[in-house]
């Protein structure tokens, strides 16, 4: 296994500035490591056959003298919700296998104009509905920690490719944890930036009130870099928030010292905690939190009690956002076309959207066409948007006693594959934890806090801070990673299984 591919998004983009090693070294290591765990992994829908052109590209430029962006020539992967120009964007749906979109995502050309160099399109849920990839119309995603056991989802090809050290970081979203959950049972970094906060542009949409794109990585340092990469305002995106930001990796790099957990008030969720809860990972989060006291943190119980009704609420919203959203796929206008002889274009709709739409969103369909239906408009979204409300506000109160709040960033850690396929509401509370955060809009971030005793599989922690305060996110975010690696010698994933 060649070193290029352990070392993180930083460290990469420190040498290659240095000139000790090229663009084109770096990719085709990676490019090997993808040849050689693909075949187990199945991170990647699509693998980019430009890669070492894009980073031949960035090699002749640097040889030239020309001043680069400091991530240029490091390799990313791309999560396939998110259009490419050159690559096909299917959102892990058969209705759109193949299109290959007319123009990028606002993050994508931010990747390009950063230099940095697309290795592939990465596995999904189809249209990010899914908390394990198996509702990849291509074909689960399998855990680098255990070939047997599910990534997380939607984004488990993401977060697997990570793991797998397939890619240094990747792009994601998170409509309801889809970046969180799968970096936590992954042993992977992942961040759900504030509403607002990354262009949604050419992503294609879930919930378009939920959604927001952001980073997926092996160290808190290297999420930092890729979120500033893709931040910031874009008039393409009416949700965009036009002020600037922060740096999250100068956040990050501040952060490391430990000095800012002096004092800091961390509030513990008291909702999401105890029943329904993995005992090991229930342990670790004990024990974190123990640390962070130990490290001067102040620990408060903080108590949210509308978050009991999170899922419901959000399984109105999102049904009835993306029924709505997936509209467009008409069999007219892109995509899949089923056609039907003598057929009316109702006929054919029907048909292409029967073949072409897999269980979880032919049920997500149903639930959100109903939910919206006359007669039943109040009684379920507008009580739905209510209680989102109630959470915001839960959120609001919380924050005025704890300047971050934690939970475990996922129940359990990785189940093992067809577990819970069957029974929709048990895949649906793999989100109990991170869905409060995409109903209020605020950031939320998953890292590693050590492997659960009874399994020796990856849990997270998940970190909370109020809305446009992602640096906070970064600082703590890296206290606590700097915390955990010196009590366990190495970082956590460096004790994944090597795989290839
Ligand atoms: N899209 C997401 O953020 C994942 C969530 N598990 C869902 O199925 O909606």
């Amino acid at each position: 296994m060649s070193e290029l591919i352990r070392a993180s998004a930083a460290e990469l983009a420190q040498r290659l500035a240095a000139g000790e090693v090229s663009a084109v070294e770096v990719t085709q290591a990676h490019l090997d490591r993808i040849a050689a765990v693909e075949g187990d992994v199945h991170a990647f829908l699509h693998v980019n056959e430009a890669a070492l052109d894009v980073a031949r590209q960035v090699d002749a430029d640097r040889a030239s003298g020309e001043a680069l962006p400091a991530l240029a020539g490091v390799p990313v992967a791309i999560k396939d919700v998110l259009c490419t120009l050159d690559m096909p964007s299917t959102s892990g749906s058969k209705i759109l296998e193949g299109w290959v979109p007319p123009y990028d995502a606002t993050v994508v050309a931010r990747l390009r104009a950063a230099r940095m160099v697309p290795l592939g399109k990465t596995n999904m849920d189809e249209f990010a509905m899914g908390s394990s990839t198996e509702f990849s119309a291509y074909g689960p995603t399998k855990n680098p920690w255990d070939l047997t056991r599910i990534p997380g989802g939607s984004g488990g090809g993401s977060a697997a490719a990570v793991a797998a050290f397939e890619a240094p970081f990747a792009l994601g979203s998170d409509t309801g944890g889809s970046i969180r959950q799968p970096g936590a049972v992954t042993g992977t970094v992942g961040v759900k930036p504030t509403y607002g906060g990354v262009s949604r542009y050419g992503a294609i949409a879930l919930a378009s009130s939920l959604d927001q794109v952001g980073p997926v990585s092996r160290t808190v340092l290297d999420a930092g870099l890729l979120h500033d990469a893709i931040a910031g305002h874009d008039p393409r995106d009416a949700t965009s928030i036009p002020d600037a930001w922060p740096s999250m990796a100068a956040a990050a790099r501040d952060g490391a010292s430990g000095e800012s957990l002096k004092g800091l008030r961390v509030g513990v969720v008291r909702e999401l905690d105890g029943e329904g809860f993995q005992a090991g990972v229930r342990q670790r989060f004990h024990e974190t939190l123990e640390k962070l006291a130990a490290a001067g943190a102040e620990i408060v119980e903080v108590s949210a009690p509308n978050f009991q009704y999170a899922i419901a609420a959000y399984y109105l919203i999102l049904p009835a956002e993306a029924s709505s959203n997936l509209a467009k796929f008409d069999s007219v206008r892109f995509g899949m076309r089923k056609d039907v002889a003598g057929g009316t274009v109702e006929d054919v709709m029907g048909a292409t959207r029967e073949a072409g739409f897999g269980p979880e969103v032919k049920r997500r369909i149903i639930l959100g066409t109903y939910a919206l239906s006359a007669g039943y408009y109040d009684a379920y979204y507008g009580s739905a948007q209510k209680v989102r409300t109630l959470i915001q506000r839960d959120f609001d109160a919380a924050f005025e006693q704890a300047d971050v709040l934690v939970s475990p960033a996922a129940p359990t850690t990785a189940f093992a594959f067809g577990e819970k396929l069957d029974d929709p509401l048990a895949m649906y509370l793999n989100d109990v934890t991170t869905i409060p955060a995409n109903l209020a809009g605020v950031p939320g971030m998953s890292l590693p806090m050590g492997l659960a005793p009874e399994d020796g599989l990856p849990t997270g922690l998940q970190i909370m801070a109020p809305a446009r305060h992602d640096a906070r996110l970064y600082q703590v975010g890296a206290a606590v990673e700097a915390l955990l690696e010196a009590e366990w010698g190495e970082p956590l994933w460096a004790k994944a299984p090597r795989l290839g």
